[in-house]
């Protein structure tokens, strides 16, 4: 895992920082009321990779995701969007990169299809022949083709992200930033914007996307980066920064045998043993998991159940935080 403070030898290695899609260094803000939204963030976002953004609400990953663009101007620190200075080298990378961003400047009273149309209008790049060839393309590809006529202050909060997202997609991108895209979506719609994501990114695009939901984006992305009050805890690919939590094995038994599988797990030397509810768990350690189940068996106690748990950056993130991350709406 590399560690986010700063450790550049560490950073190196996610990915070439030459060829970074996103690269910041100290990046910070602090608000007029004094207080520090982000505070020294270093982000390193390879090129090509999906970017599990995560972090509780309040976290400061909406702060960050504006900094990126130059919608809100850091207190310090560097951004730099596929190897070009922001905001300086905006109108020169922007074009390349697609965004989702709360609160997109859409007209209420247009239909979605007449709001990407003036958005596409406003583009001097895009070419107006293939307008609504583009168009229809960006709307089928987050299925609204069927609420395309409908006005957008009529929208759903999921319509309106799929709209923010058919906006985003517009034309090829090489970096796409997604805000929360699952927002006020249902399940069917997350998993949608999840293979959207998916077939972005093999593509060709980078992807940043930001979630308060882990387990909604943690099975999207090659890598992660975990906030936390303004701070980047970790960061990088995403097996490595599970690794970093423990693996545990579980051990099901009658409740009268509970205690007897404490003992023996620990006379195994697995330190920690425990009964956790049902279960009598322990960090599995270097011990191999048949040992548990032949200590147990040959101990005379009835095996209901085993199973060896690996760590998810739920876990991780708790230990690193000392706090749970959102789990549901
Ligand atoms: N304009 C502002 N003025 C003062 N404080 C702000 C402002 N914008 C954000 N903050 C504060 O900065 C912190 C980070 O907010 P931010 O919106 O970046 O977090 P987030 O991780 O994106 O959370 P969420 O998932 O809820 O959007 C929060 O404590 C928030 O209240």
């Amino acid at each position: 895992m590399s560690g986010a403070e700063g450790d550049a030898g560490d950073a190196e290695g996610a990915g070439d920082a030459e060829g970074a899609a996103v690269r910041t260094r100290g990046l910070t803000k602090r608000f007029r009321s004094g207080q520090v939204g982000v505070d020294g963030v270093d982000l390193l976002v390879p090129r090509g990779a999906v970017y599990g953004f995560l972090g509780p609400n309040g976290s400061g990953k909406t702060t960050t995701i504006r900094m990126l663009l130059g919608l809100v101007s850091p207190t310090a620190g560097s951004v730099e969007l596929l190897g070009t200075a922001m905001p300086g080298g905006g109108a020169e990378v922007l074009p390349r990169v697609g965004a989702l961003v709360e609160g997109p400047a859409f007209h209420p009273y247009l239909s979605g299809e007449a709001n990407l149309r003036r958005l596409d209008a406003a583009d001097p790049t895009s070419a107006p022949g293939s307008r609504t060839r583009r168009i229809g393309a960006a709307l089928e590809r987050v299925g609204l083709t069927a609420a395309a006529g409908k006005r957008y202050r009529q929208y759903s909060l999921g319509m309106k992200q799929r709209l923010g997202l058919a906006a985003a997609l517009l034309r090829p991108r090489d970096l796409l930033l997604l805000d929360e895209p699952t927002n006020g979506l249902d399940p069917q719609g997350t998993r949608e914007v999840r293979a959207l994501v998916r077939e972005v990114a093999d593509a060709g695009a980078t992807v940043l996307v930001s979630s308060h939901l882990l387990s909604e984006i943690e099975q999207v992305c090659s890598h992660v980066g975990i906030m936390s009050r303004g701070t980047l805890l970790a960061q990088g690919p995403r097996e490595e920064i599970a690794d970093e939590g423990t693996t545990e094995v579980r051990v099901m038994t009658r409740p009268d045998q509970r205690a007897h599988a404490v003992r023996v797990l620990s006379g195994l030397g697995l330190d920690g043993a425990r009964a956790d509810g049902e279960v009598v768990a322990a960090p599995l350690g270097s011990v191999a998991v048949e040992k548990v189940a032949q200590a147990v068996v040959g101990d005379g106690i009835d095996l209901l159940g085993l199973e060896v748990r690996r760590p998810t950056l739920e876990d991780v993130f708790v230990r690193l935080t000392g706090e749970g991350f959102d789990v549901a709406r």
